[in-house]
């Protein structure tokens, strides 16, 4: 997905109705309630009920072609949805675009700029579109030419490297102050330098309360910035919740087993994991060096707690269970 941002092609925001545009979202920042876009008789976005709370850090995965970058073009009034509705902020952002844009920053993957005005330039006169007094839109753009370290870099755009257009574009998105950032693959372009700048970038929003929602292919780069995940497979969002309880949710898919592994001297340890009535135990195994123990989910400070007095002998306790990236892989490989 290409896009200039305010003036490119992709901007064809449906005209201002209004009507009363804001719902009460309670907590939520990001709100779909049966979204549905519809292209050639096929839903790319089918029913999809996704709810971001204020201040997450939200990590929305999934497959090539589930349906990511659709629901996102919803999120910032740049489609309408074929039915259902979005919320920024209790903003209906398909009939209030404009409002939308006002509590919106929004990083497309690949973001358009002016090639012949440098950085600078760019963000000047892009950022007169929004409502900021000179003075303060001249500072915010300093202070965000400094974070993404293009601050003094007098190149014309048309010259900037596709990382140096990447952090631009992550600069543009937070010119307006925005309360919640759209980031669609942010670190695609970025070398490991960007990337860590990148992060740093993100726990500054998080502390900041801003609400994030970051679309990305690169797993590892997700799992170390977001508080939460969401999975959309075929349109429709197929997991949620914590990193962990996601991963939980995968190994579950994908009819993975997950192991608490137990190293330890004492030959009465399997007698006392047996012992412990606990529904997300499925399997317990003898090692050669203690035990293995198959479960649901991770259990090991319930089993810390139940075995401190018994098994003094244990040496090691770890939970042995594939990544995200490897889940992720098992479950979507045969889509
Ligand atoms: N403008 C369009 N016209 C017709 N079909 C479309 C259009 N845009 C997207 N689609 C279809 O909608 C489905 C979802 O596409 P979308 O681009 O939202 O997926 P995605 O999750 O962003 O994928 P990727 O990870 O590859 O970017 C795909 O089947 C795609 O072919």
């Amino acid at each position: 997905m290409s896009v200039l941002i305010i003036q490119g092609k992709h901007c064809g925001f449906p005209k201002y109705s209004g009507e009363q545009n804001t719902v009460n979202n309670g907590e939520y920042m990001i709100k779909t309630e049966n979204l549905t876009k519809e292209y050639n008789e096929k839903n790319a976005v089918d029913n999809l009920n996704l709810e971001v709370g204020d201040g997450e850090v939200f990590g929305f995965l999934g497959p090539n072609g589930a349906g990511k970058s659709t629901t996102i073009l919803m999120l910032t009034g740049m489609i309408e949805p074929t039915s259902g509705i979005c919320t920024i902020d209790g903003v209906n952002v398909a009939l209030n675009p404009l409002k939308g844009k006002e509590i919106l920053g929004y990083l497309p993957e690949d973001v358009g700029f002016y090639r012949n005005l440098t950085g600078y330039e760019n963000l000047d006169y892009l950022g007169k579109f929004y409502p900021i007094e000179k003075n303060e839109r001249e500072e915010r753009i300093e202070r965000l030419l400094k974070s993404v370290r293009l601050n003094g870099v007098t190149q014309k755009v048309g010259e900037y490297s596709r990382g140096m257009n990447q952090r631009l574009g992550l600069a543009l998105a937070l010119l307006n102050d925005p309360k919640v950032v759209i980031l669609d693959e942010p670190t695609a372009n970025l070398d490991p330098e960007g990337v860590l700048r990148y992060r740093e970038i993100i726990k500054e929003l998080e502390q900041e309360g801003k609400t994030v929602l970051i679309c990305s292919h690169i797993l590892s780069e997700v799992r170390a910035v977001c508080t939460t995940l969401g999975i959309i497979s075929q349109g429709r969002l197929v997991a949620k919740g914590s990193v962990e309880e996601v991963e939980d949710e995968l190994i579950r898919q994908s009819g993975t087993r997950q192991k608490i592994v137990i190293k330890s001297i004492n030959p009465d340890l399997y007698t006392e994991v047996e012992s412990i009535k606990n529904p997300d135990i499925l399997e317990i195994e003898r090692t050669k060096d203690g035990i293995e123990i198959s479960v649901e989910k991770d259990i090991r400070p319930i089993l810390a707690e139940k075995l401190k007095n018994h098994c003094s002998g244990i040496t090691e306790m770890y939970l042995d269970r594939p990544g995200l990236e490897d889940l992720f892989l098992k479950v979507y490989r045969r889509e």
